[in-house]
């Protein structure tokens, strides 16, 4: 097929049976390629390359879930996110090889826009499948899976292989973790353009899981959906500012192995093409926020909240001057802006993939429980994430509008080939 051709297919909206024959065996598969449809789709905006967009041209065709890298990495992001964590309740590695061989072939059926498996026809039985998602498209929908550090204690005879980079997180200056949203011995993240599509998967995936593990946590996420912005814009986050500008652009192969992808070299060799994914729920006190001025709204992000811009820049993607001063000698940039800590002098850098959320109210002050579902990927967080976020827990303006209260760090596994199952390169 010829590029043309592509291109045409990219810029129309995909239906189900579209998507369903280009991940097909049919000879369109193949050409597809090792980036996958969601490869192909990709809009050329500013933004596509970076984990921050979700793609224009309402696509909400098939990413494929078998490859190299499990999906849901350096996709580009979907609109919504559903992330639970698991504890196992199987006390036998066997069964909980069983339980990642099952997880594998439902999630490959479910990123497809099928049911988990096929129906019976008994009338007798339950169905199958929970069924709410019949006859909806794909919706790009990414599943993957992480280990956390109480999976490689001494019930599996794992211990021996838990990978130096997952250590235990540290406790950071006025984190406030609350135990219900913290850890957890597996964590799966699905993202979809649909949240009913991507509870779908969670609620089924525990659902196989039953008599093998139970649900420890669950937190839905959303951004702005590509029907309410079809140029793929970076989006804002509750507090208003676009968030996203900044993240590396992993089309580029050599800064994802650089920055997300756990590689050969490292130790150990069993999570080579994996990456360690950190989750903070992070709850804004946005009552206060919406009472702060523009000028210390824009002092705390050291960005213009309108377009994006670094302070005393014009355009989002303009670069981050840190030591320009004006004409009084005042940095520009504040230095405790957050911009300019987490910059971490252009050094050390994550991949950002986070998601806002809103769980109703507290009950006791009337205050709605928003804020950020921060997700992000690093090939080792000692390197990485821990030092920014002792910087930022030490010293960021953001801190007196935001209070981190749940916390887990995972080992993502590397992606499995058809007739393989996540994890296989360890149990
Ligand atoms: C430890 C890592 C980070 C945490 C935790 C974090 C929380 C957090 N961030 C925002 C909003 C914005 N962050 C922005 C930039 C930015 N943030 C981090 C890291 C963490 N943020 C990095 C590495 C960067 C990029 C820095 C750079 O080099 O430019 C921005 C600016 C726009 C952008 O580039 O994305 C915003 C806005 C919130 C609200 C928040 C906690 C609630
Ligand atoms: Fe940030």
């Amino acid at each position: 097929m010829d590029t043309k051709r592509l291109e045409d297919i990219a810029n129309k909206k995909m239906t189900r049976r579209d998507a369903l024959k280009l991940a097909g065996v049919g000879g369109m598969g193949l050409l597809v390629g090792a980036g996958g449809v969601g490869a192909i789709m990709q809009p050329k905006s500013p933004a596509t390359n970076t984990a921050t967009s979700t793609g224009t041209g309402a696509v909400n065709g098939i990413v494929p879930f078998y490859g190299k890298h499990q999906s849901g990495i350096i996709t580009p992001m979907q609109d919504f996110i559903c992330m639970g964590a698991f504890d196992l309740t199987a006390t036998d590695i066997a069964d909980v090889r069983k339980l990642f061989q099952s997880w594998t072939a439902a999630s490959a059926r479910m990123t497809e826009g099928k049911g988990v498996d096929d129906e019976s026809d008994n009338p007798h039985l339950p169905p199958v499948d929970t069924g709410e998602s019949i006859g909806l498209d794909p919706m790009r929908m990414t599943i993957t899976f992480g280990l956390g550090a109480s999976f490689f204690d001494d019930r599996f005879g794992l211990s021996s292989k838990r990978p130096a980079p997952l250590v235990d997180m540290p406790h950071f200056n006025s984190d406030d973790i609350r135990k219900e949203w913290e850890g957890g011995d597996i964590v799966v993240q699905v993202c979809a353009n649909d949240p009913q599509v991507a509870f779908h998967a969670i609620r089924n995936l525990a659902r196989i899981a039953r008599g093998k593990a139970v649900l420890r946590w669950v937190q839905d996420g959303f951004q702005r959906t590509s029907a309410s912005d079809p140029a793929g814009s970076t989006p804002r986050n509750l507090m208003g500012f676009k968030d996203g500008s900044n993240n590396p652009k992993v089309s580029d192969p050599a800064a994802a192995d650089e920055i997300v992808w756990a590689q050969s070299s490292d130790d150990p060799s069993w999570m080579a093409g994996g990456s360690y994914m950190v989750m903070r729920r992070i709850r804004m006190r946005i009552e206060i926020w919406d009472r702060s001025s523009l000028d210390d709204q824009e002092s705390t992000f050291g960005r213009h909240r309108q377009s994006g811009a670094p302070l005393g820049k014009t355009g989002e993607f303009d670069d981050l001057e840190l030591h320009r001063k004006d004409s009084n000698g005042n940095l520009i940039v504040p230095s405790t802006s957050h911009v300019a800590l987490a910059n971490m002098e252009g050094k050390v850098k994550i991949l950002r993939r986070g998601y806002s959320y809103s769980s109703g109210m507290d009950p006791k002050t009337g205050q709605l429980d928003a804020g950020l579902l921060f997700v992000c990927f690093n090939r080792d967080p000692r390197k990485q994430f821990i030092p920014m976020q002792q910087k930022l827990a030490a010293a960021d303006q953001l801190n007196e509008y935001i209070t981190h209260v749940g916390s887990g760090l995972f080992a993502c596994l590397p992606g499995a080939s058809e007739g393989g199952y996540i994890g296989d390169t360890l149990f």
